[in-house]
Formats: C-alpha cells, structure tokens, sequence
C-alpha cells in the first residue's frame, strides 16, 4: 500500500516562532505544512517561511495558502488554491514550477480542479469541527463520492483524528489535512506519530 499523505495546516492563530518550533520538531513525520495565514501580509508569510528554513525545514514540504506571489518568490513546493484564489488553469498555466493543490467541496468543484490540472485536491469539511463552526460537514459518503469521481489524489480535511484516519482512507483518500489535531495539541509530536501509526497501517 502506498504511504498516505499527512498534510497540515496552520491556524492562524500561532505566532510564527511557536509555530515553526513546532513545525521544526514534527517535520520529519509530516509531508506538507500549508502556511494558511489569512490575517497576514505577504511580506510576513514570506518571513515565516525563512523561519521555518532556519528551523531545517525542508522547502519541498511547504505550501502557501492562496499567495502565489510568496510561493514563488519563495521557492517552496506549491500553493493551496481556495475558492477565493486565482483559478487553478491560471496558476498552472503561469507558474509551471508550482504544484498546485485546490480546495474542493463538491464532486462538481473536484472535477473542475483536476480538468484544469490541479495536482491534487483537498475534500471537506469531513466531520465537524471547531475548525470550521457552524458548518454542516459533508461527511464520509460524499468524500468517497468524490474520491471516486476524480484520478487525482483526494486529500480529506475537517475534523480528522488519528482513529478516523482509517476510515477516510478507506473512503478512498490517498492522505488527510489536519490542524487543530496536531498543532493545538498538548504534545504535537506524539500526536503527529499517532497519526502517521494510523496512515500507514
Ligand atoms: C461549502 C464551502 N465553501 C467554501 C469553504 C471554504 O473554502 P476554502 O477554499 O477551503 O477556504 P478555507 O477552508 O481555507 O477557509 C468551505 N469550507 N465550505
Ligand atoms: C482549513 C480548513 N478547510 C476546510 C474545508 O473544508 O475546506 S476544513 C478546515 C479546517 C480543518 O481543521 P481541523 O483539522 O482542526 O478540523
Ligand atoms: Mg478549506
């Protein structure tokens, strides 16, 4: 069986130092954090990634959330496309070097991404959480709906635990995005290889 992907993302919330402490420690375990920082300018996503290179972060595992500019001046693996960003066939078409990956939340909007050639998606909000208050998760069915509906890796998001890990990959994603699970836990590092026990059972 192939080794599923562990993606996470960061909350917004951390100061850039806590979060590439943290990040410096787990990177070996992980295989994309997505600097996903709405509040910030990008001069200041720019300098989380130079902290996160201090802290021997590898580049190819960094994504940027929605700033193509930064990714690329940057030079880190790609960026995250959300419903508010350029479209996926632009990116591709302007910035060959990026990987891009684009956040889906239908089986139409997945279809669309892989037409335009994104690398990936990343399906949710699975199961509910306070990641995402208020918000009716779409739930394991529709992720295996769209896991099926599309040849591209489908990433689920939203509420994933290191038990629930098995059950999404189950539903057909080749790996899970997680934020609060690992970087709001009390020790990320042991919550990180709990997921990793379960991603690669
Ligand atoms: C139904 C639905 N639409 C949009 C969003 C948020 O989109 P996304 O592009 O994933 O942006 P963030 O999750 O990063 O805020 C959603 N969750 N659900
Ligand atoms: C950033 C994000 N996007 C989602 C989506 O469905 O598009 S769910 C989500 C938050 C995921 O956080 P947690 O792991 O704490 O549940
Ligand atoms: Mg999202």
């Amino acid at each position: 069986m192939k080794t599923k992907k562990l993606h996470i993302i960061s909350t917004g919330k951390q100061k850039p130092e806590q979060l590439a402490e943290i990040i410096g420690v787990i990177h070996p375990y992980i295989d994309f954090i997505h600097l996903r920082e709405k509040t910030k300018r990008a001069k200041e996503v720019y300098e989380m990634v130079e902290l996160l290179a201090d802290k021997k972060v590898p580049l190819s595992k960094i994504m940027i959330n929605d700033r193509v500019d930064v990714a690329c001046a940057s030079n880190v693996k790609g960026v995250q496309l959300a419903y508010h960003s350029l479209p996926v066939e632009i990116v591709k078409r302007e910035f060959m070097d990026l990987t891009v990956g684009c956040s889906v939340h239908s089986i139409e909007e997945a279809q669309i991404a892989e037409q335009q050639g994104a690398d990936y998606v990343i399906f949710g909000h699975v199961y509910s959480t306070q990641s995402k208050p208020g918000l009716i998760p779409k739930g394991i069915e529709q992720l295996w709906s769209v896991s099926e509906s599309v040849s591209i890796p489908v990433i689920a998001i939203g509420g994933i635990t290191p038990t629930n890990s098995r059950e999404v990959i189950e539903a057909g994603a080749q790996g899970v995005a997680v934020m609060s699970g690992i970087l709001e836990a009390e020790d990320p590092l042991e919550a990180v290889k709990q997921y990793r026990s379960y991603l690669s059972e």
